[in-house]
This record gives C-alpha cells, structure tokens and sequence, in this order.
C-alpha cells in the first residue's frame, strides 16, 4: 500500500482536495483533525502540555485553542515544544490507522510536512498551491480572522516555492483551475504504481 502525504499551505485548500480523494474511495487520515481529538483524549499528550503551557491552557476540560494559537504563533520555541509533543503521537497514530486500511492507497493530509521532516514517511508527496491573495481571502472568509493571524501561521509554513521544490505532484487550486480533473488524473497515477 502506498502512502502518499498531501500538504498545502494555510488556506491553500488541502482539505478541500483530501475530500475530493476520499470521494474516490481513498483513506484519509487527516492530520490536524486528529492531532486536535489527540490532545485532548491522550492522557499522557495533555499532561506534557499542561506542563509545558500551564494548567490553564486546558479550561473546563478543552483545549484553549487561541490562547494556544497566540503563544505557539508569536514565538519559534514554542512552536517546536508543542510539535515536538503532538507529532510524535500523530506519527504513531498515522501508522496504526494505516495498518488497518485495505487500499491501493492511502493518504494523510497534513498543514505541515516539510517543516517538521514528516515527508520521509511518505512514498509520493503532494502539494496544493494556490495564490496568496486567494488564501487570505479565503481565510478571512471562513475563519473570520485577520490578515496580521494568518500571516503569523504562514511564517511557520514553508512558502511555496519549497513545496513545488520537494513535491511529486502539484495540484493548482486558484479560481481558475479545476481541482476535481486534477485529483481524478492523479488516482489513475497511484493506482497504476501498485
Ligand atoms: C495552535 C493550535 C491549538 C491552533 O488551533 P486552531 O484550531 O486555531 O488551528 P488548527 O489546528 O485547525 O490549524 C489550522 C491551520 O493552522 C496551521 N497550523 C497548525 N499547527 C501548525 C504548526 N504546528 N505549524 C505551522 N502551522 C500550523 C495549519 O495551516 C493548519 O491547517 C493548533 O493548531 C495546534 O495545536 N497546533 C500544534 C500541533 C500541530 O502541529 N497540529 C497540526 C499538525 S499534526
Ligand atoms: N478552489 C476554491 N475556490 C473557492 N474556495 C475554495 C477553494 N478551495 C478551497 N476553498 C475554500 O477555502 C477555505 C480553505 O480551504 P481548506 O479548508 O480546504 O484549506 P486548508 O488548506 O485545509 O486550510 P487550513 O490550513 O486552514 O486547514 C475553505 O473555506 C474552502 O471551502
């Protein structure tokens, strides 16, 4: 079984494309989902970060994901205390959950790939790559967040420029393009190389 890892910037619209693959019948696993269930029901994940963070970083039992988001985002240390705490568990988590599909292939769909050397876990690697005024507009739109916040996230991402460097395959999600005629030329490729 192949394993592919699908990654894109902030707003780029990997999940947008990851749901479109499952439509086809491909298993996702999707990173950030379950590293946020993670940190909450690993008992162990949630210790060390109530020791990092403070105990008032959890409130009424949920993560406060903002407090979170300002701290990690506005400093590089903390940034890497807190991957280096959850990604650890999302590996493991990755690898038990593909062990229990039967697929051609299999995909994770992950914010962060290249920046934390998770790309060698994967047999091919895409990226979705869209205009950055498209992302921000997008952003703004569906979180209702500002400019100065993404932009803070962006600066812990790769740019684009990396991605395409270090990607098997591009897909081109701006306005113009069609994502779908993408994804299904792509599901041919992986499933021919099985
Ligand atoms: C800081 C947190 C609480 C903010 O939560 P929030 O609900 O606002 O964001 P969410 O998790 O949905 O992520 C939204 C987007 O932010 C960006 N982002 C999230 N984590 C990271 C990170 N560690 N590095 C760079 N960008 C990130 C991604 O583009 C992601 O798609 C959360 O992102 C977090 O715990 N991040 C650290 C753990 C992690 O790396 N998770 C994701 C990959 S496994
Ligand atoms: N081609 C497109 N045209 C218009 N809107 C789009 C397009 N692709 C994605 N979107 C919208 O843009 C927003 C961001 O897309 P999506 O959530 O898939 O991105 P993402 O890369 O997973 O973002 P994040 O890193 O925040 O998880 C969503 O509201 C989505 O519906």
């Amino acid at each position: 079984m192949l394993k592919i890892g699908l990654t894109g910037g902030i707003g780029s619209g990997k999940t947008t494309a990851a749901r479109v693959f499952e439509m086809l019948g491909a298993p996702i696993y999707f990173a950030d989902a379950r590293a946020k269930e993670l940190m909450h029901t690993d008992e162990l994940l949630r210790k060390k970060i109530q020791e990092t963070f403070g105990d008032q970083i959890y409130k009424a039992q949920q993560l406060d994901r903002k407090a979170l988001a300002k701290i990690v985002f506005n400093d590089e240390k903390a940034l890497e205390k807190v991957n280096g705490l959850v990604h650890p568990v999302v590996r493991k988590d990755f690898h038990n959950w593909a062990q229990q599909q039967d697929a051609p292939y299999v995909i994770e769909e992950s914010a962060i790939l290249f920046e934390t050397g998770l790309y060698i876990d994967f047999d091919y690697l895409v990226s979705v790559i869209s205009p950055m005024e498209e992302r921000i507009a997008r952003l703004q739109e569906r979180d209702n967040t500002t400019v100065e916040k993404i932009e803070a996230r962006m600066k812990a991402q790769v740019n684009d420029e990396i991605r395409k460097e270090k990607s098997d395959y591009i897909l081109k999600n701006g306005k113009d393009d069609l994502l779908l005629p993408q994804i299904i030329a792509l599901d041919k490729v992986f499933k021919e190389k099985v």
